[in-house]
């Protein structure tokens, strides 16, 4: 598990990290949300120990973590733009990190490589942006470490490798002790893969929340009702977050539980009405108001 207490981290007077509690629990993949500049990075960076924190505590299965190897070896750091040595292929990296790492698999290092069609004998400088990403995603699995903290690993992946990345990361946590923690400044990247989502802005954490917990709690209905006051008596009994009508189809996210919701719907004789599922920027949105900041602000 991994707890961090009032942790913060100053660069000269940007105050990057500030007084940062969370905890993360294992076999979780926990998303890391922030506009640039909240803090991601620096977060990752001290949570790796190549960072030392001004202030407060990092444990990691409680242990402190700065300038201690037997913990760092439980821990691989993705960061931005990966290290490769000059020259490499993926199969001399893959090499180099098992001196490191005791428990670097190989083996699975050839096989998701061939799943995911990388010529492990090429060159890595010769590989496009994409690929080069891919490469340092599969070496930070392979490692077998406990921990690993992806620095927007996702970002630079098409729409097919990104959901192959996302169910081969989903296998693990799954098939052994493992908790990917990832950044990403786009909640689109973190939809349908976190257990947790953190939002850092300016430093701090505005809200943490378990994914599933929210969604038990915020629902998004479509519905056409023909008559007039009865639409209007469904947005007044209803707890509604967001509203739009195109031509007569309503679309509202609504708090509360579904059946309840289900049921006042019902009761204003709809045409039409279903549960459609919410995108997790939809949820942060809802979330976010009730913590007094429009998140369309941080993200747009
Ligand atoms: N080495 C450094 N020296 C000075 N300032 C820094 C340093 N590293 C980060 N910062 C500053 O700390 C703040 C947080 O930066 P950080 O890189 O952690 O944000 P981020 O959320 O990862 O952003 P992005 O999504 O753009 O990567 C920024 O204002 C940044 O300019």
């Amino acid at each position: 598990m991994i707890k961090t207490e009032h942790l913060s981290k100053a660069f000269g007077e940007i105050q990057a990290v500030d007084n940062i509690g969370i905890e993360i629990t294992d076999n979780s993949i926990f998303g890391l949300a922030g506009t640039n500049g909240a803090g991601k990075s620096t977060f990752l960076r001290l949570l790796s120990g190549v960072l030392k924190p001004d202030q407060g505590s990092i444990l990691i299965d409680e242990k402190s973590v700065y300038e201690q190897e037997e913990i760092k070896r439980e821990i691989f750091f993705l960061p931005d733009s990966a290290y490769f040595i000059p020259n490499a292929t993926g199969k001399s990296m893959a090499d180099w990190y098992s001196a490191y790492y005791p428990k670097f698999d190989k083996k699975r290092f050839d096989e998701l490589s061939k799943r995911l069609d990388l010529d492990t004998k090429r060159k890595i400088h010769t590989l496009s942006k994409g690929m080069k990403r891919q490469v340092s995603m599969l070496l930070g699995i392979c490692a077998g470490t406990k921990y690993l903290f992806c620095d927007e690993t996702f970002d630079g992946l098409d729409p097919v490798m990104r959901q192959a990345a996302k169910s081969i990361l989903a296998y693990e946590v799954t098939e052994r002790e493992f908790t990917p923690v990832i950044a990403s400044h786009n909640l689109r990247e973190l939809e349908d893969i976190c257990d947790h989502v953190g939002l850092l802005h300016k430093g701090g954490v505005l809200l943490s929340r378990e994914v599933e917990d929210m969604k038990l709690h915020i629902h998004k209905i479509q519905c056409v009702i023909q008559n007039p006051v009865l639409e209007e008596e469904l947005l007044r009994e209803l707890d509604v977050v967001q509203h739009e009508k195109r031509l007569s189809l309503m679309t509202l996210v609504v708090r509360g539980e579904k059946d309840k919701i289900m049921e006042i719907v019902e009761s204003k004789f709809p045409v039409f009405a279903e549960m459609i599922p919410l995108t997790l920027e939809e949820i942060f949105i809802s979330e976010t108001e009730v913590a007094g900041y429009d998140i369309k602000d941080l993200f747009y």
